[in-house]
């Protein structure tokens, strides 16, 4: 009996014996600019940090046409082309000290196949569980992949426009209020973004894949830039106590250049958002635990 390669594939476990690495961490103190301390070697590490500062090189030869590693070793060969970073659970045990030495162990939990409003899914969920120098379990995580197809975003007719480059008036997150942040986007942020996390995937950075292949009407941005600034609002707003556990998820797409509000949407459990103006639906939300 044949099967379909997705069902033929079989999770493995990947281990790896890594720097808590200061070079992508101080470039995300530089990126946010928002006149928090730099975080350097020796300090606690923010939370989700660790995505910039165990971020992976693949290898050129091993990345498929989307710019991400070619999809049937560790990720399964999930046919649908589209690929989205969508949300996700991080429980934080342990602090971890940048410049440390930490275990990282990363499977494939699970691979569903889901009816979505735009067409059908494949939520790809990779677990992943990061021991510190004690070996002492510090950070357990789920990451959520979305795969999509390839449904027209833009509306029949429209043409996508380039974005303006950066602001040289100011740093990209700026005060509106209490727990009230604008966030500004252009492309070298998204570039200096993809730079720090390693990250390949071409929707970020290449104007023409992004609206000719993949059909969006602008470069997108990264679902982990989305919810890092919404925790840099936490930081900026004082919220130091011990973060026990977060849930984010990506629920739209924010376009480059889009303006983009992050608020404090929820008190019990604290709930922040990235929101667009004409939209009720948030881009991204990020609840926090403890
Ligand atoms: C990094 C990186 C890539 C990126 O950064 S991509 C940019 C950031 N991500 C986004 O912009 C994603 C924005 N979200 C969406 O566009 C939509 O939410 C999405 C993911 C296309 C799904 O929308 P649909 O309207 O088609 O689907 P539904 O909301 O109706 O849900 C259908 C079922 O799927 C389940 N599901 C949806 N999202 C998730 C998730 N994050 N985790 C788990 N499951 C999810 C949903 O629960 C529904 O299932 P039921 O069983 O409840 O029916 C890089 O590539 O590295």
């Amino acid at each position: 009996m044949s099967r379909d390669p997705v069902s033929r594939w079989e999770p493995h476990t990947v281990t790896t014996t890594e720097t808590v690495d200061p070079a992508p961490v101080a470039a995300l103190s530089a990126l946010f600019d928002d006149g928090t301390p730099p975080v350097g070697p020796g300090d606690p590490l923010p939370p989700l940090w660790h995505w910039l500062a165990l971020a992976r090189w693949p290898r050129s030869s091993t990345l498929g046409p989307d710019g991400h590693p070619a999809r049937g070793t560790f990720l399964p060969p999930v046919g649908l082309p589209r690929r989205m970073f969508a949300g996700g659970e991080v429980a934080f045990h342990a602090p971890l000290a940048v410049g440390s030495t930490v275990r990282r162990e990363s499977a494939v939990a699970s691979v569903a196949e889901k009816p979505g409003r735009s067409g059908p899914l494949v939520v790809v969920s990779v677990a992943t569980k990061v021991y510190d120098e004690s070996g002492r379990l510090a950070i357990e995580e789920r990451q959520d992949l979305v795969y999509r197809g390839r449904e027209p975003v833009l509306p029949p007719g429209t043409s996508p426009e380039p974005t303006a480059g950066p602001d040289p008036s100011g740093a990209p997150l700026t005060r509106a209020g209490a727990w009230s942040w604008d966030l500004a986007t252009d492309p070298a942020l998204l570039m200096r973004f993809s730079a720090a996390t390693s990250n390949p995937h071409r929707i970020h950075y290449d104007w023409p894949y992004a609206t000719r292949v993949e059909g969006y009407p602008g470069l997108v941005v990264h679902g982990p830039l989305m919810t890092l600034a919404l925790a840099e609002v936490l930081r900026l707003e004082g919220h130091d106590g011990r973060v026990e556990r977060m849930r984010h998820r990506n629920r739209r797409p924010l376009f480059c250049g889009r303006a983009a509000r992050l608020r404090r949407i929820e008190d019990s459990p604290l709930t922040l958002g990235v929101l667009t103006p004409g939209s009720p639906e948030p881009c991204a939300v990020l609840t926090v635990e403890g």
